[in-house]
């Protein structure tokens, strides 16, 4: 069974092409096809690059026509590009995508129809950088692999069952009737290498108490009971918590209502201001990328490095909020780009929590490790830094899916 893999981003859309047996395997399968096309780097321009099981990587740099259209390019590369993987569109059985927002209503992944995408939808106001974007994805599957059945896999899945006292919001309680609520997001990755942790400590889940770091260009983390989780730092939206690249995460709403009093901005400005301009690329004025901000601030720019602080000082007192949600750790687990390729992060968090007896290996942690243990001998709590694989959990959910009795049902566009 051939499942493909969407995860269209606000900059980037990612896609892997998995081949499955007749069973699940057990370590993550390498895929058939993974490419990617961004739009980041160049103003006006796409790059796409593909990797194959027979070719390392090749890269195109064209003039971007749409979203759309780049990335029916990028899905024309399975059938027909240099080294195509299937012989036609038709070879592919199931389409899984991450979809960002489900709601109170997707609790678990499921089978896309037009029910499910006006749902995703009506989501994209509760985040608008996301859920737009993801249904785009499903629209151009649509489009080049007509009825192919597909599924939603939600980032706000993992934390449905969150207790009540972290879902709430102390405000009036007809907010929460009318949906205003915790819901967390990055919950395919928390959970993914929540997963992987028990399996590199050779301890069963539910016998672990894990804070998970998903630092990436958005940041959150979760607080893993048993395998559960009991809180994350994100909320009602992808912008409440951590410190982010360009987002600014949790700040006092009063700076909101001064701002909208005594600055008249509106909905759209202060929306682009806390989701595009804030965060490290607020303090240090000049980038949300991590590598630049560490480059600039060993340079000695003192902005970069007041970002970083601040990036620190949050990334640790969230922390001690999770700590304190567990009762105790186990595990401190680190992902995303920056949680498992930036050391001096890993090593300034580690160091507030040498209270607790967790003890960082100072050499390890320099010595670029994935999927590995990187506390001392002696640490009681231990370290792990994890490739997160979102890829591969939408397509275990998918294979999942494809083998219970409910039905695909085929997808069709929502007028
Ligand atoms: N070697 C590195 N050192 C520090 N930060 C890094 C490194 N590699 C990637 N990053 C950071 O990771 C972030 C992107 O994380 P990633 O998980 O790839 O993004 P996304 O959230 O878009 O999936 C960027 O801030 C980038 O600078
Ligand atoms: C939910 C979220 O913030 O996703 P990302 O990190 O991909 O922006
Ligand atoms: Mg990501």
């Amino acid at each position: 069974m051939k499942i493909l893999v969407l995860n269209a981003g606000s900059s980037s859309h990612k896609s892997c092409l998995y081949e499955f047996g007749d069973s699940l395997p057990e370590q993550p399968l390498k895929p058939l096809w993974e490419a990617q096309v961004d739009w980041a780097s160049q103003p006006g321009m796409a790059e796409l690059r593909v990797k194959t099981v027979d070719i390392p990587s090749y890269e195109t740099v064209f003039p971007s026509v749409s979203r759309f259209e780049d990335t029916l390019r990028l899905l024309q590369t399975i059938w027909s590009g240099e080294v195509p993987v299937v012989s036609q569109p038709g070879d592919i059985d199931i389409v899984g995508h991450r979809v960002v927002h489900g709601g109170r209503d997707y609790q678990e992944s499921t089978w896309v129809n037009p029910a499910v995408k006006a749902e995703i939808a009506q989501l994209a106001t509760l985040a608008p950088v996301h859920n737009p974007v993801n249904l785009q994805g499903i629209d151009i599957i649509e489009q080049c692999l007509g009825t192919v059945p597909q599924v939603a896999v939600f980032d706000t899945a993992f934390h449905s069952q969150m207790p009540m006292a972290a879902k709430v919001y102390p405000i009036p309680w007809q907010w929460f009737e009318q949906g205003i609520q915790r819901y967390g997001f990055h919950g395919i990755s928390h959970q993914y290498v929540a997963t992987r942790a028990a399996e590199i400590l050779h301890q069963p889940l539910t016998d672990l108490r894990l804070i998970t770091c998903h630092l990436g260009n958005g940041c959150s983390l979760a607080a893993i009971h048993q395998g559960h989780s009991i809180d994350t730092t994100m909320g009602f939206t992808p912008l409440e918590g951590l410190m982010m690249g360009c987002r600014s995460g949790s700040v006092d709403p009063g700076i909101l209502l001064h701002l909208i009093r005594h600055h008249h901005l509106d909905a759209q400005q202060l929306d682009t201001l806390l989701n595009q301009e804030s965060g490290l690329k607020g303090v240090s004025g000049s980038s949300g990328d991590m590598r630049q901000i560490l480059k600039q601030a060993a340079a000695g720019d003192g902005q970069a490095n007041l970002a970083l602080a601040v990036y620190i000082h949050r990334l640790r007192s969230h922390i001690g909020s999770m700590l304190a949600a567990l009762g105790g750790l186990d595990a401190l687990v680190f992902t995303g780009g920056v949680g498992e390729n930036a050391a001096p992060i890993r090593a300034a968090v580690c160091e507030a929590f040498g209270f607790l007896g967790l003890n960082l290996d100072l050499a390890q942690n320099m010595q670029s490790p994935c999927d590995q243990d990187i506390a001392t001998l002696d640490s009681r709590v231990r370290v792990l830094v994890i490739h997160t694989q979102e890829d591969w959990a939408i397509a275990q959910e998918c294979w999942r899916l494809s083998q219970s009795p409910q039905k695909a049902v085929v997808t069709t566009h929502v007028p």
